[in-house]
């Protein structure tokens, strides 16, 4: 039987809910990785990609509090590349513990991947993507004023600062993912949407932006051929009525039908609309494709068709 390859996709629970310390982080990722070693048990690879928002963010604030002429603060393309190394040293370090306690020998590396945006790309002109802590609205407006960034309100959770988040064009590295993936070693890139690039005559130049990584795993589940992408979050199912009284799970559901759900506005945008748009170009790009949608807990059942949304040309299934 041919060796199945999936790209997942971990929500920021998965490595953060709260604490923001390196060691509640890396308690995080360890729980994480337990859930992630039920698939190199099976038998199937696995390339790990993960957000950095709030990571991102925090790095940005903390260049900036101790900027100084010998000590300059980085760009935010160079924050997302420490954010990549900052968080795939701890999966690696996570995994690496997993593995070795269930017994199982396998590599396991993070590429720093740097995706290429388009720099007409319309998101340069309304910065959308949340980064770093979150803020009452007075503190938001204050410091709107004092250092002239953008600050949105985040799905009813407070204000954050949002920066421009352009769709990925393509994956620099790519093939040398394939590669790895290929020859069964466990791989993490496109961390945080990849670092935002941009191909000039004198080479490539990061640019000031925070690419969504579902989009990003999206984009590079495809590259790779993948056979599935699992996106990870805080909820088992996508729904439609999200939180009202009629609220309704979706198990296996065709691209039409969850189509026509985010087109009557069930996902609220930044948050599952993301995951569904990114959902829907995976599964639709091959018929023996699928999307999943579920939460940590449930990733290993979904891919057995027992849990979570399980986007795919075929599926057609409300559950309750
Ligand atoms: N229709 C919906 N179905 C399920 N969850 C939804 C829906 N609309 C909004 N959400 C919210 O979207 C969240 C996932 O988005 P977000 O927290 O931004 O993702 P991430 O896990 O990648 O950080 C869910 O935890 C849920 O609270
Ligand atoms: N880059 C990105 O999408 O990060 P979050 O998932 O943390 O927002």
């Amino acid at each position: 039987m041919k060796k199945q390859k999936v790209v997942i996709a971990l929500g920021g629970n998965a490595i953060q809910s709260g604490d923001a310390s390196a060691e509640a982080q890396q308690l995080a990722l360890e729980n994480t990785a337990r859930q992630l070693v039920g698939f190199i048990e099976k038998g199937i690879d696995i390339i790990i990609s993960h957000g950095n928002g709030p990571q991102v963010g925090n790095i940005l604030l903390q260049q900036k509090a101790a900027h100084s002429d010998k000590n300059p603060q980085m760009p935010l393309d160079t924050c997302g590349a420490m954010s990549q190394g900052m968080i795939g040293y701890w999966m690696q370090n996570a995994m690496d513990k997993v593995l070795k306690e269930r017994g199982i020998e396998k590599n396991i590396a993070t590429i720093v991947t740097r995706v290429v945006v388009d720099q007409k790309d319309p998101a340069f002109k309304n910065p959308t993507k949340p980064i770093g802590p979150f803020y009452s609205e007075e503190e938001a407006k204050r410091l709107m004023e004092e250092t002239g960034a953008k600050f949105k309100e985040d799905a009813g959770r407070g204000w954050r600062r949002v920066v421009p988040s352009p769709l990925p064009v393509s994956i620099k590295e790519h093939s040398v993912i394939q590669s790895l993936v290929d020859e069964g070693n466990i791989v993490i890139s496109v961390g945080g949407g990849g670092i935002p690039v941009i191909e000039t005559e004198n080479g490539v130049k990061g640019i000031e932006a925070v690419i969504d990584k579902d989009f990003a795993s999206q984009k590079l589940a495809e590259l790779v051929n993948a056979d599935a992408l699992i996106i990870l979050t805080a909820v088992d199912h996508v729904y439609v009525d999200f939180n009202k009284p009629t609220q309704r799970k979706l198990g296996e559901i065709s691209i039409g039908e969850l189509s026509s759900y985010s087109q009557s506005g069930h996902f609220a945008a930044g948050s599952m609309l993301p995951k569904v748009q990114a959902a829907i170009q995976f599964a639709q790009s091959n018929p023996e494709r699928k999307t999943i949608i579920t939460s940590l807990d449930f990733a290993f059942e979904a891919m057995e068709g027992k849990a979570g949304t399980v986007i795919s040309m075929q599926g057609e299934k409300i559950l309750s």
